[in-house]
């Protein structure tokens, strides 16, 4: 019987990241509908922003030194010299010792100001003049020309991969249409006799398909392109021909199922009958997800995920998202969550475990990660599941009261 020699997740890594040199194509797109897409060139303001000095505050915009040691008692008395209309540049300027001129919240602040009081602080005593109740010192209230960001300044790198926020920045530097990696197209393909669609009722002993689903949305939360080939039966030839279809329009293909040893598994028999295919990968050292199978065919790759549930999940979360970041040069980073562990759990010493949680908060404001035991072929161990610990091959387990990293999933 054919047994796979397992390789550690590491290993897996820096294979794939030395068989292909592959990144996906770049496009240019609407701003509007670049969230979630990672841009492919780094951004450089050619503007200050803002570009003129603006008020924070409903007020008046003064030569601070002017209301120096004002008080209720003894306020600065000032001349108001007229009125900043917003979205215009100021008609007048504080020319000599003791002017002032009134600005709106976002107005531009007149030559000769350095700061604004809020009108609260303020008394109108009549059409010309105003009481400062109150001093502000140079700067108050005010965004200075720049302070947002600067021109030339470099204000989104290469691989970053666009929020709100940014698409947002980007629209107040004028950018409306941005250069971003094209969406890696990744083939989905579920095989097993025993599966049926979705819609189907599923008659003894059949079970209805659950890792497309996953895949897919994972795909589609992950900033690729889903290409959905529903499910495949257990046969050679209409396994070949999907998989061959899907190499001519995919970067990725995902085939779940049928990647162990089984007498009716066809996945490894049909990736080594694909053209040009060199299998890199037959089997990881991975708890849940051993099965796994990496074949190369010219610049594509194929992996061949377990069948079970949660097994096709945690390959494609640790790997084939690896990949992905890969080719879209996403420079992705992970911020786990610092917990204590409550029990004493023994895990598979050669295997890098990644054991679904539940996180709990204490009253004394510690986080807990309450594993959530459940075989491999339940889809609730992860419905249930907050996140995971990651649990390294060459440990023995975890211990009672142990910290422990938790990842969200
Ligand atoms: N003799 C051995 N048997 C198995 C081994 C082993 O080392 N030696 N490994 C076990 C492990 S670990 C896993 S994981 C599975 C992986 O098997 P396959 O990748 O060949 O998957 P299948 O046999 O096709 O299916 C396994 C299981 O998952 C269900 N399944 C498959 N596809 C879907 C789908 N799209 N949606 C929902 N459920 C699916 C399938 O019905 C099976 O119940 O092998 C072990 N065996
Ligand atoms: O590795 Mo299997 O994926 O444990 O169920």
């Amino acid at each position: 019987m054919d047994l796979f020699k397992v390789i550690s997740v590491d290993e897996v890594k820096k294979m794939l990241n030395e068989a292909f040199e592959k990144t996906v194509e770049c496009e240019e797109v609407d701003i509007k509908k670049a969230i979630g897409r990672i841009i492919s060139k780094d951004i450089v303001s050619s503007i200050n922003l803002p570009s003129f000095r603006r008020s924070t505050v409903d007020g008046y915009a003064v030569t601070s030194r002017d209301t120096a040691g004002a008080s209720e008692s003894i306020p600065a008395i000032m001349t108001l010299k007229g009125e900043v209309i917003m979205g215009k540049a100021p008609l007048c300027n504080l020319a000599l010792p003791g002017e002032c001129v009134y600005v709106p919240t976002g107005g531009m602040l007149p030559e000769g100001s350095d700061a604004v009081v809020m009108i609260e602080y303020t008394d109108k005593l009549d059409e010309e003049t105003i009481l400062i109740n109150s001093p502000v010192a140079y700067g108050d209230n005010v965004v200075q020309i720049g302070e947002d960001i600067k021109n030339e300044e470099k204000v989104l790198q290469k691989g970053t991969k666009l929020r709100p926020y940014e698409i947002g920045m980007l629209s107040s530097l004028g950018i409306g249409n941005v250069q971003v990696y094209k969406k890696p197209k990744i083939a989905i393909i579920s095989t097993g006799d025993e599966i049926v669609g979705c819609d189907e009722k599923p008659k003894l002993g059949q079970v209805r398909d659950i890792n497309s689903y996953i895949l897919s949305s994972a795909v589609l939360e992950d900033g690729g392109e889903p290409i959905n080939y529903g499910v495949i039966k257990d046969s050679f030839e209409d396994l070949k021909n999907t998989v061959d279809d899907a190499l001519d329009k995919c970067d990725i293909v995902l085939i779940s199922g049928g990647s162990s040893v089984g007498k009716k598994d066809q996945t490894l028999k049909v990736i080594n009958a694909l053209e040009e295919s060199e299998v890199l990968v037959h089997g990881i050292s991975i708890k849940p997800g051993k099965p796994t199978i990496i074949a190369k065919t010219g610049d594509k790759v194929v992996f061949g995920l377990p069948g079970h549930p949660l097994s096709c999940t945690v390959v494609y979360k640790v790997i084939v998202n690896h990949y992905i970041n890969k080719i879209t040069n996403y420079k992705y980073e992970d911020y786990p969550v610092l917990c204590k562990f409550p029990i004493n759990y023994h895990s598979a010493k050669g295997r890098e475990e990644y054991l679904p949680v539940i996180l709990e908060s204490t009253e004394n404001g510690e986080i807990i990660a309450n594993p959530v035991f459940s075989k491999s072929g339940l889809i609730t161990g992860f419905t249930k599941a907050w996140g995971y610990v990651k649990i390294n091959k060459n440990d023995e387990g975890i211990k009672e009261g142990q910290t422990v990293y938790a990842y969200k999933f």
